[in-house]
């Protein structure tokens, strides 16, 4: 592609100060700090026109980061150390290649911002690269992406893990991703919420998540749907219709498919069984509570829970509770961060689902603990001590969320794949016992690496011989990469920047190889707890 993609037109009266201010917070980044952590402090410290345009600019530039750094070290003559220049370098790269700025304001405004970090000195340097890229932009815009967008450890470990979908993988992960919601069931459904959003000019379409899991009780499966809307372009929040109310929330496509895997599972036990004891169940690492809300709203749980806990939807699409056949749920939220925990409240509030409350039906506690040695003690003296189902969405290298967080591939190191995976089995290894024979976990990551996740189940396989993986069905799942145990999501789809070498378009289907919905990088594999 030769043009630069029209995605941001800044404003003329943009701010001089608007540059500093994104490279100080690039310049944070690689000190550690994250994206999410620095994003709202940016933003709030600009004024209203400026907003679109340092936010345009800080996500192409992290996006491209990899790229544009190793083409300033083809361009320049001799080596460029110093941390601030290259920053600025790569921001003005970033505007030239793939940015709609003018050549003159970018490569100007550049100079004056790396004055104005007192580095004066290096202004003719900024000057002179930038001049060279600005002279033939279509030739460096297809050298700069050629290749990846990645640190060489991580596009290693991706060619090892994904040799067969590497190309469009690396590329995807240089992409925006796409906006997903999912909607209420307790206020409404997709289908009327689509409406909605037509009638405030709103363009989205509703995908459909399908999958069939074999529970491992003689031939029997569970059919799972998750029905979503995906925006075709991304609105602000404020845009959304009733948003505040709790209508909808935004949440990856791929991450909608935690809750209604689990709840399904559960409501097929349950209707298996006898008697009416409490049940319990325990989401691990729960904040900032996006699948703890989905659950909650699938559980059916209101404040005035006059409807009751659960429902089974019938062939004939009526509903039929199940309540008799539970005296109390016991809903457990654990997470170690307790920042992270304040916004589990925020999300519930927002939704309009309970925040912890113990009453007649529910009792929902919310714990800041560490799971990697946290012991469970049931509230309910007549329950034994384990759970009924699990749902583990594990802390993770997040690479499968790079293109929401393009940082992470700045921040992330090989060493912390080792650790990351060390922390998972602790969690897994601790949390196990506490299952209960016949109970399910649903092992979920935000990872693309092999190591965070099949072999990762392969390995705990391997320790406890009391857990089976539990078979999702290829033939009746439209999502995801079958995997020796469980499923892979790959993020890649939708190419919506000026990348050649796979966007969307009539040969789209040709070119990619895996079932894709757009969504992001998720793993995910059902366990079951045997008797031996
Ligand atoms: C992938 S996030 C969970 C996202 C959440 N389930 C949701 O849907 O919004 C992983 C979480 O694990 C938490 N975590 C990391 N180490 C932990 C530990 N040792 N014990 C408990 N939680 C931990 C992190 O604070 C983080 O909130």
């Amino acid at each position: 592609m030769s043009n630069k993609p029209s995605n941001t037109t800044p404003n003329k009266t943009q701010n001089k100060n608007v540059r500093v201010a994104v490279i100080n917070t690039l310049l944070s980044i690689q000190q550690g700090q994250s994206l999410s952590s620095l994003l709202d402090p940016l933003l709030n410290s600009l004024n209203g026109d400026d907003k679109g345009f340092a936010h345009a600019l800080l996500l192409t530039t992290l996006r491209h980061w990899h790229a544009t750094a190793r083409l300033l070290d083809s361009l320049a003559d001799n080596p460029i150390d110093e941390l601030e220049v290259r920053t600025t370098i790569q921001l003005g790269i970033t505007q030239l290649l793939y940015l709609n700025v003018a050549d003159h304001a970018a490569i100007h405004e550049t100079v004056e911002a790396v004055k104005h970090i007192d580095y004066a000195r290096a202004s003719g340097l900024v000057n002179a690269v930038l001049r060279k890229v600005a002279n033939n932009p279509n030739k460096f815009r297809k050298k700069a992406n050629r290749n990846h967008s990645l640190p060489n450890w991580l596009a290693q470990q991706l060619k090892a893990d994904w040799r067969e979908h590497y190309d469009e993988l690396t590329q995807s992960l240089r992409q925006s991703a796409p906006m997903f919601l999912r909607v209420n069931g307790l206020q409404s459904d997709s289908e009327s919420y689509l409406s909605q959003l037509a009638e405030a000019e709103i363009d989205a379409e509703l995908v459909s998540l399908e999958t069939s899991i074999k529970t491992g009780d003689a031939d029997e499966s569970v059919e799972i749907e998750q029905q979503l809307i995906e925006l075709i372009d991304s609105v602000p929040v404020s845009r959304l219709p009733e948003f505040e109310e709790g209508i909808a929330s935004v949440q990856d496509a791929h991450a909608q498919l935690a809750a209604p895997i689990i709840q399904s599972l559960l409501e097929n036990k349950l209707a298996n069984r006898e008697g009416s004891d409490s049940i319990r169940l325990l989401d691990a690492c729960a904040a900032p509570g996006g699948k703890l809300a989905h659950w909650l709203e699938l559980l059916g749980v209101q404040e005035s829970e006059q409807t009751g806990l659960f429902h089974v939807k019938q062939v004939d699409g009526e509903k039929n509770t199940i309540n008799n056949n539970i005296s109390k749920v016991e809903l457990t939220a654990i997470d170690n961060e307790a920042p992270r925990i304040t916004r589990i409240f925020e999300n519930l509030e927002r939704l309009q689902l309970p925040t912890p409350i113990v009453n007649s039906k529910l009792h929902l506690d919310i714990e800041c603990v560490d799971a990697t040695s946290w012991q469970s003690q049931p509230t309910d003296k007549d329950s034994d001590r384990g759970f009924d189902a699990i749902l583990l969405d594990a802390p993770c290298t997040a690479t499968g969320v790079i293109r929401r967080h393009p940082d992470i591939t700045l921040l992330r190191t090989e060493e912390d794949v080792q650790h990351t995976a060390q922390l998972q089995e602790q969690i897994l290894d601790n949390l196990w016992p506490q299952l209960k024979v016949g109970g399910y976990l649903l092992y979920v990551t935000c990872s693309i690496l092999k190591q965070e996740n099949v072999e990762q189940m392969q390995a705990f396989l391997t320790r406890h011989k009391d857990a089976v993986a539990v078979a999702f069905d290829d033939e009746q799942t439209n999502w995801g990469i079958d995997q020796a145990v469980g499923r892979q999501c790959l993020p890649v789809y939708k190419m919506t920047e000026a990348l050649e070498p796979i966007a969307v378009d009539q040969d789209a289907e040709q070119k990619i190889t895996v079932p894709v919905a757009g969504g992001d990088g998720f793993y995910y594999a059902v366990l079951r707890k045997v008797s031996t």
